[in-house]
């Protein structure tokens, strides 16, 4: 890794730059540095057109992979953004010094509008902050969308007034066309959502345009990365998920799913790391175990929170606090509404086993290698932790262990 960071040190400013010798697996590191005129400012659909547009189907190319990208600040300049940001997040849902609690609302589909809605207001009855449509939930035969943007909005509401607290369900506004995405979005406004979701797959021209819907509205705009493992999962092709956040960042996007390291889907814990920071940073500086190859000055667009989702539960809480601190959505489907007493069971294990664990660390102790007996102390006063605990189990899979063989270090080219 010294020897990369020294190599990249050497990285031009202009032109193309391609290591001489390839690494171990036959792999050669290429930089390349664009001219800016060469971009439309504020088009994310302009830079991916540029970028990955022809490149990756050349025949003489077996594979690539795009794996970070550097904008310089003048061209980060040229975009808004985050519509409304953490810190604004927080003052508008009044809730501070702790991760937010979220589980998308299961079964994914099938549910009738009523019977969604219920299964929403039991999970912000139990403690949960937002509570989230599927990524594939649209307006199916079943649920029209109408419909279910009226039965969870009733929900939200009643677990409002039951609870004393600010609560939330993305409505998934993806749609098969923009005038429709802004129809659904203009009726999640005028029933009082605080929120409105879309999927990746609606792409980037959609993605900045109900952005700036979300910032004349003071809307939060939660984007499911639905899709994204088709070209960012394999390793020696494709994009790299780090890049699409930056993407996702630039063109506006307040919450994103960026993985779990500890959960049922890929990605491992300091990769993941590595995506978050480029969504909650300030500056992000070059940081080669965490796969950033690049220092980036975010000029003060504003933050994204991510959202660490699929397959995790309460067993986990003190590895996810460890992993990921306060800024982050904490999204608990299966370990939720699998709960054996029922989701509003499990949605007060999850938020007991969140408080426990952010007092004790609040308190001063190691919640790393303390926290299952943290949660196994809160479970003795908490039945709905202690069938989780039980269902769920002890946790063994150990979150340290950190893969970077992606990020072999390049050979030295002195
Ligand atoms: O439905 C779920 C998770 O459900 P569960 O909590 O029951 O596993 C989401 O679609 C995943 O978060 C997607 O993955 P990612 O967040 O990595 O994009
Ligand atoms: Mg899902």
């Amino acid at each position: 890794m010294d020897r990369q960071a020294d190599r990249l040190r050497q990285v031009p400013r202009q032109g193309i730059q391609v290591d001489p010798v390839p690494n171990n697996e036959g792999q050669y590191f290429c930089y390349i540095a664009y001219d800016l005129s060469l971009f439309e400012e504020g088009s994310i659909t302009n830079v991916t057109a540029s970028i990955i547009g022809n490149v990756f189907s050349f025949k003489p190319l077996k594979a690539a992979r795009l794996e970070d990208m550097r904008f310089p600040a003048a061209y980060v300049k040229t975009f808004a953004g985050p519509p409304t940001g953490i810190i604004v997040e927080r003052e508008r849902l009044d809730k501070f010094g702790r991760p937010l609690l979220g589980a998308t609302t299961k079964p994914k589909l099938g549910l009738s509008g009523r019977n969604y809605g219920r299964v929403v207001y039991e999970g912000l009855k139990g403690g949960l902050d937002f509570m989230k449509d599927d990524e594939n939930i649209n307006s199916q035969p079943f649920m029209h969308w109408r419909d279910r943007f009226l039965f969870v909005m009733d929900a939200v509401n009643k677990a409002s007034a039951a609870t004393g607290e600010v609560k939330g369900s993305y409505l998934n506004i993806t749609a098969g066309t923009m005038e429709e995405m802004y129809r659904r979005a203009e009726f999640a406004k005028e029933l009082g959502s605080v929120i409105v979701m879309v999927d990746l797959v609606v792409g980037w021209t959609a993605i900045q345009s109900i952005s700036h819907w979300c910032r004349q509205n003071d809307m939060i705009l939660h984007m499911h990365r639905a899709g994204h493992g088709t070209y960012t999962r394999q390793k020696n092709h494709g994009v790299s998920f780090r890049v699409i956040a930056k993407w996702l960042r630039l063109a506006g996007v307040d919450h994103v799913h960026a993985g779990t390291a500890v959960g049922k889907l890929e990605g491992d814990p300091m990769t993941v790391q590595g995506y978050y920071n480029v969504c909650r940073q300030s500056y992000t500086q070059t940081d080669l175990p965490r796969g950033i190859f690049f220092d980036q000055d975010w000029v003060a667009l504003r933050k994204v929170l991510p959202v660490a989702s699929g397959g995790i539960h309460a067993g986990q809480m003190h590895q996810l606090l460890d992993l990921f601190g306060d800024d982050v959505i904490l999204q608990f489907g299966g370990g939720t509404i699998g709960h054996p007493d029922g989701i509003q069971a499990g949605a007060v294990a999850n938020r007991v086993a969140l408080e426990s664990m952010v007092l004790a660390r609040n308190e001063g102790r190691n919640i790393a290698e303390e926290g299952p007996q943290i949660l196994k102390d809160a479970a003795k006063h908490c039945g709905p932790l202690r069938a989780a605990l039980d269902t769920w189990g002890e946790v063994t899979f150990n979150y340290q262990s950190t893969d970077t063989s992606d990020y072999t270090p390049m050979p030295s080219v002195a």
